[in-house]
């Protein structure tokens, strides 16, 4: 039973509505991951299931990203069974053999863009308030090769290069301009785009779409496959260092502080 992700046939034949739930800003701790890799996998091996929309189920926060909290003050063993799930939840989405379009419903920073980017579509709420981007290194870190592989493959290397190296979020418009984001619509019409979008995607016959998606991605999903082990040992070397560790702390503390 899955607490923190909602599954839900959608209004239209073969599509499921995957939703985060998981107060209070959709972080993706460690049950957060294994309660989606597990979700992600019951419907991959769904046939009546061409089609997924990913979504938020409280407008605001589509997802914080990774969970800060798993990434400070734990233990190595800790930092790379956590690593090791974050692996396995893109490995999961990127390869995914269904049409996944993202309804951007809210805040979507560094792990919650990273999540996004492996949809084939992504359709953005039109409010101000939400932003989407690779915003690490303004914590201080640095977004992984395959988090910069999956930008590049979106929006290309200049554009992708400028984003990660200042950490921009992007409010919707200028997600749309760089590519980050395929379609801006109306706070309230974003789950009918992103159904309407589906049905487009879905009038392709499954087989020639998916074997091209393979295509496409295969490339980069081998980079990360070849050298899993070795990614990992490099997260926990450094999200050990203790300056890393001062710079994500640090980092919490002005998000706590903001309300004081
Ligand atoms: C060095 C090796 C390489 C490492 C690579 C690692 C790659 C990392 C990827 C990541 O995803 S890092 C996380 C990036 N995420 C963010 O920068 C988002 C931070 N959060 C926000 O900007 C805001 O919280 C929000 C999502 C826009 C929501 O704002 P709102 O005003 O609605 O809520 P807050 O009051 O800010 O937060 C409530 C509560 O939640 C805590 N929190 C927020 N984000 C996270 C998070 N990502 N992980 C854990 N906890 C989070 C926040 O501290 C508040 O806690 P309390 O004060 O209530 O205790």
């Amino acid at each position: 039973m899955s607490h923190r992700v909602l599954v839900e046939a959608g209004p239209a034949a073969g599509v499921a509505v995957l939703k985060f739930r998981n107060p209070p800003v959709n972080a993706l701790s460690l049950e957060m991951l294994m309660e989606l890799v597990i979700s992600l996998e019951k419907l991959e091996n769904d046939k009546a299931v061409r089609g997924i929309v990913i979504t938020a189920e409280n407008p605001g926060i589509f997802l914080a990203g990774l969970d800060l909290t798993e990434m400070c003050g734990r233990n190595p063993a800790h930092y790379a069974k956590y690593w090791e799930a974050v692996q396995e939840l893109w490995l999961r989405l990127y390869q995914s053999s269904k049409v996944l379009v993202a309804a951007i419903n809210g805040a979507c920073p560094a792990g919650g863009c990273l999540a996004s980017l492996t949809c084939d579509y992504r359709v953005m709420a039109d409010n101000p308030k939400y932003t989407i981007g690779l915003n690490e290194t303004q914590l201080g870190i640095i977004a992984p090769f395959w988090f910069k592989d999956t930008l590049v493959n979106t929006v290309g290397h200049r554009a992708a290069e400028q984003a990660l190296q200042l950490g921009t979020l992007f409010p919707p418009a200028k997600a749309l301009q760089v590519g980050i984001v395929d379609q801006v619509v109306p706070e309230e019409q974003l789950q009918s785009a992103a159904l309407s979008v589906m049905a487009q995607w879905l009038a392709i016959p499954d087989h020639a779409r998916q074997l091209t998606k393979t295509m496409m991605r295969k490339p980069t999903v081998d980079q990360l496959v070849k050298q899993r082990e070795a990614d990992i040992q490099s997260f926990v070397g450094l999200i050990s260092q203790d300056s890393i560790q001062r710079a994500l702390q640090t980092y919490l503390q002005k998000l706590r502080q903001k309300k004081g």
